[in-house]
């Protein structure tokens, strides 16, 4: 499908997109570029790619197929290297999880003749690190793609073609559209977890450690999320700040409400929330979009995977 696919970044997704075009022969070769040696070295070792660099400009030299697979805010500094090392009529693609701003700091950058097509799996663990991805990662989930109004049709084929050859199911949208359903679908879930944990963390020393001995499984989900990467995390939230606002805006008003329906015991209106809410739950596996127990966090999760150990990004 492609003669030099090159990613810049090689943590969870980048790593899980080349064990995919290795498993499914989607190029002839995979170059690795990421900053620090030590992590090239572990991508390396477990022979992610055919080639490695430390320089993003190298990888992508030649590439027909490049994605930045790096944090959100790390694709200015990417850009401004490897924009001149572009190859005229390659596919420039990424997997961040915010589109309006991938779409305004990539542009500046950008050389004539090279298609650029943003992209976002929406599938996902909270480990990081190259030795976290795997190739079934993005098997049945959604492959968002935000092509502008100019993008070149037989471009965002390639790429349709491409993710869906990975096994994703893939749809087209706007960048800010994109931006205001995944602040609620993802972003505020995880600075709820974020939140409601480190609630926890700031508890006595007594207290806490008789939540952390007794918790139930719904704290213990919310945990899960809220081990998701700092950087990564830290990215969205500076960088899809007006939607994730707008969204946490009613989330608080509707939490409000929730708190007031408990002071005064308004026990008809939880329960029909909570009937509601249940029949999204089930809305959402009749849709195939979920394939384990009950878990809060795994509303935009991945299929159930063996218990890796966390790793720090490099
Ligand atoms: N973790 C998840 O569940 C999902 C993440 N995403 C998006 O995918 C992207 C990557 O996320 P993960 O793979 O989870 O992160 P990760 O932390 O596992 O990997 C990020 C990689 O980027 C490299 N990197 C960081 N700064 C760099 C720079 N300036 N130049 C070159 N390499 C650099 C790191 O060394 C690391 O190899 C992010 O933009 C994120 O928003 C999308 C879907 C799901
Ligand atoms: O691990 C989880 O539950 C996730 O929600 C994974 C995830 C994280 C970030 C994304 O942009 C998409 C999916």
């Amino acid at each position: 499908m492609f003669e030099k696919i090159a990613l810049v970044g090689i943590g969870l997704i980048g790593s899980s997109i080349a064990h995919g075009v290795r498993r499914h022969g989607l190029a002839r070769s995979i170059a690795i570029a990421t900053r620090r040696q030590e992590t090239l070295d572990e991508a390396e070792a477990l022979g992610l790619g055919d080639s490695y660099t430390t320089s993003a400009a190298e990888a992508v030299r030649g590439a027909d197929l490049v994605i930045l697979c790096t944090p959100v805010g790390a694709y200015g500094a990417v850009m401004a290297e490897i924009g001149p090392a572009l190859e005229p009529g390659a596919i420039l693609s990424d997997v961040g999880s915010v589109k309006a701003h991938v779409v305004k700091v990539v542009a500046p950058h950008l050389p004539e003749g090279v298609h650029f097509i943003p992209g976002h799996p929406i599938a996902g663990t909270e480990h990081s690190g190259p030795s976290a991805g795997f190739a079934d990662l993005f098997i049945n989930r959604w492959c968002v793609l935000t092509p502008g109004a100019d993008a070149d049709p037989k471009a965002v084929d390639r790429l349709v073609t491409f993710w869906q050859a990975l096994g994703s199911r893939v749809e087209c949208m706007s960048p800010d559209h994109h931006d205001l359903v995944l602040a609620i679908t993802s972003h505020v879930p995880h600075l709820i977890a974020y939140n409601i944990v480190g609630t926890v963390a700031d508890l006595e020393q007594d207290t806490r450690s008789e939540v952390i001995k007794f918790s139930a499984s719904g704290f213990r989900d919310f945990t899960r999320i809220a081990a998701s990467d700092p950087v990564m995390w830290r990215d969205v939230f500076l960088t899809n700040r007006d939607a994730v606002l707008e969204m946490l805006g009613r989330f608080l008003e509707d939490l409000s409400r929730l708190q007031r329906a408990v002071r005064v015991g308004d026990g008809p209106a939880m329960e029909e929330l909570f009937t509601r809410t249940r029949a999204i739950r089930r809305s959402i596996i009749t849709a195939g979009q979920e394939t384990s127990a009950p878990d809060f966090g795994r509303l935009q999760g991945s299929p159930a995977k063996p218990e890796a150990t966390d790793k720090g990004s490099a």
